[in-house]
């Protein structure tokens, strides 16, 4: 193959990843269904999605753990498969749930995969920034679920790889753990690591992602920056507040002037989209006190991904 040519962008290396058509049935279920992604170098993207919609098998086809029915996966440059061990110094793996051997010490886990690599992170100062310090001695099965999470992230990232694969890195972790993981995932961003995550956490997304591709049913169903996403137009805000379910949304739409959308988003939950202002939230808790209902955790906010989500698809993001 010959060398790949001088991108717009000024990288002359082959993308991070490359995925033409890519496709991928479990018996009767389509999980992945022709997929086009291209993900330049150095990037953060969030596969975003609700359960089921594919993020898993698309990372594991990326991995080299799945082989697609259809379509193509290069990664680095590099198809998994055929050139897994070439590829497999270069990139970081963090499956969903984790993984090491039972009665391995937390540190003894991290010091043998650090002697793997030819030029490991210092094994002691990864331990002490993801929270793990205290806990070095401790039995892999005896840490708690999140500091599974977090060792398996640092396992992931302690032979510098060039692309690091996280599927739900963290699913299950108090908001302090969280914290620690967000920003040792942007310091590997500002390092120049590329960086692929799965996640249902839209807020993880829109906090930590350069790019964020939206999948449901095996589908790309948007694709964009979190801003290009979710702005559009800066008139764009909205009401959200919780009533009893089966409000008529028609009738609330009537009381306030024209242009407004009003949905229950979910039984209880609704939403007033257009530009709002001090008149139309004195008409929304107006027409709720004439139904004899109290409007709780009335928010004025911005359209999110969670929104986006729900515009595209009919459903919550959350399910
Ligand atoms: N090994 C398998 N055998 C059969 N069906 C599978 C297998 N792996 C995944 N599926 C199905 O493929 C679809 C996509 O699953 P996948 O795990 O990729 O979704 P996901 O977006 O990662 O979901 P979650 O957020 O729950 O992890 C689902 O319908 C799932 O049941």
């Amino acid at each position: 193959m010959s060398e790949s040519p001088q991108r717009a962008d000024g990288d002359s290396r082959e993308p991070a990843l490359d995925l033409v058509g890519l496709t991928k049935r479990f018996g009767a279920t389509t999980a992945v269904n022709g997929i086009d992604l291209r993900m330049p170098r150095g990037q953060l993207l969030a596969l975003l999605g609700p359960n089921g919609a594919g993020k898993t098998t698309t990372i594991e086809l990326c991995e080299g753990f799945l082989r697609p029915d259809a379509g193509t996966v290069r990664v680095l440059g590099l198809d998994p498969i055929a050139s897994g061990a070439a590829l497999r110094p270069m990139i970081g793996v963090m499956p969903q749930g984790g993984g090491a051997y039972p009665g391995i010490g937390c540190a003894e886990m991290l010091r043998l995969v650090a002697s793997c690599g030819a030029n490991p992170l210092d094994v002691d100062w990864l331990l002490d920034v993801l929270g793990l310090s205290t806990c070095g001695r401790t039995p892999f099965k005896r840490l708690s679920g999140g500091q599974q999470q977090r060792l398996s992230l640092a396992c992931a990232i302690v032979n510098r790889p060039e692309l690091v694969f996280l599927d739900e890195p963290t699913s299950g972790m108090d908001p302090q753990a969280r914290r620690l993981v967000w920003e040792l995932l942007a310091a590997l961003r500002a390092d120049g690591v590329s960086v692929l995550l799965t996640t249902h956490l839209m807020e993880e997304a829109e906090t930590l992602a350069d790019h964020v591709v939206i999948i449901d049913h095996g589908e790309i169903v948007a694709s964009g920056s979190p801003t290009a996403l979710t702005n559009g137009d800066p008139e764009n805000t909205q009401v959200r507040f919780r009533a009893r379910a089966g409000l008529d949304t028609r009738l609330l739409a009537a009381a306030l002037p024209e242009g407004y959308a009003v949905r229950e988003t979910s039984p209880g939950s609704y939403r007033v989209d257009g530009s709002v202002d001090p008149q139309v939230i004195s008409a929304v808790t107006a027409w709720c006190a004439q139904q004899g209902v109290l409007a709780e955790h009335l928010q004025v906010g911005k359209r999110d991904l969670e929104d986006v989500f729900l515009e595209l698809t009919g459903r919550e993001l959350r399910t």
